[in-house]
């Protein structure tokens, strides 16, 4: 599966969501969709699944606009941060409604879930706590067997306990029935190691696309006099700038150039750590 983002724009009435995002991304592989709140995560996701149109350019998968083909959205399962479950339904009649959907759809599987998450299918989906919704969300997603997996936010109110049976789950899955999972999440420490590859929107603007064996030498976190830092970034794309008594660090992207100066240190950073610096910005450019 190939999803391709073309030059896609999105306003809603008084706000412009994303800006131009142009990336291309192959799987089978789980792919880390990361940002700061409101940095237009949830806005892709609902284009890629179909469930609204870009302002400006296109979202494909293998080629076709998701928009105008039907077809491939059965491909497709998007799993909302909100849970998009009927009120009234029951746990059973959801996975049901789901299952007519999606082509691939693993019955066993879900029941083989519903215990592993000690949901009740014949309980009302109004009745579920928050944890309980979103574990119903994880079945679905895993159940669906699509091709194109998406969780967004999928563990809000599942304790430490659930979302370790999650990220067991899609590795597991990953293992059985590889696919093209997209996981968008908050929780980044806790998931950081199970992401292949990693994109970071930031301001309705991709910031970057990186696969995560590459990470370690692309952003790093340069330390030490600030004459020294300065010398060594000059020419660098700087993310973060900071000083502290007589010592300068500076977060940047390396793009495959090595850093040549004496007297300071280098370091990695965490992706944890890379958003809370992109929070405190002081200085973002448009990289890959
Ligand atoms: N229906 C809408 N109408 C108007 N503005 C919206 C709407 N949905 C989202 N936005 C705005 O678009 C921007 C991107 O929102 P989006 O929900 O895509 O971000 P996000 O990265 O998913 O954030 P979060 O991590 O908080 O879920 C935000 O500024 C948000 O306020």
């Amino acid at each position: 599966m190939i999803i391709e983002a073309r030059n896609v724009s999105k306003s809603y009435t008084h706000k412009q969501a994303l800006e131009n995002i142009n990336f291309t991304i192959e799987g089978p592989k789980i792919i880390g969709f990361l940002g700061h709140n409101g940095a237009g995560k949830t806005t892709f996701l609902n284009m890629l699944a179909g469930l609204f149109s870009a302002t400006e350019g296109e979202i494909c998968v293998n080629g076709e606009n998701v928009f105008n083909a039907p077809h491939v959205l059965s491909e497709i399962c998007f799993v909302a941060e909100s849970g998009n479950f009927q009120d009234e339904m029951t746990v059973a009649q959801s996975l049901k409604a789901n299952s007519f959907f999606y082509p691939k759809w693993d019955e066993d599987f879900a029941k083989e879930l519903l215990q592993v998450f000690a949901l009740n299918p014949k309980d009302k989906v109004k009745s579920l706590s928050k944890g309980m919704v979103s574990a119903l969300g994880i079945i679905t997603g895993f159940a669906s067997h699509a091709a194109i997996t998406i969780f967004d936010e999928p563990y809000i109110g599942l304790d430490a306990a659930g979302r370790n049976t999650f990220y067991d789950l899609l590795i597991e899955q990953q293992a059985e029935n590889p696919r093209l999972f997209l996981l968008s999440t908050h929780l980044i420490d806790e998931a950081s190691a199970l992401f292949e590859e990693i994109l970071i929107l930031h301001e309705g603007k991709l910031l970057l696309q990186k696969d995560a064996d590459e990470w370690p030498q692309h952003v790093v976190a340069v330390k030490g006099s600030p004459n020294h830092v300065e010398q060594a970034i000059e020419g660098f794309e700087v993310i973060y700038k900071q000083s502290f008594m007589h010592e300068m660090t500076a977060v940047l992207f390396t793009n495959g150039k090595e850093i040549e100066a004496e007297n300071i240190t280098i370091g990695s950073v965490s992706l944890q750590d890379m958003l809370v610096y992109l929070s405190k910005k002081k200085k973002v450019g448009s990289t890959r």
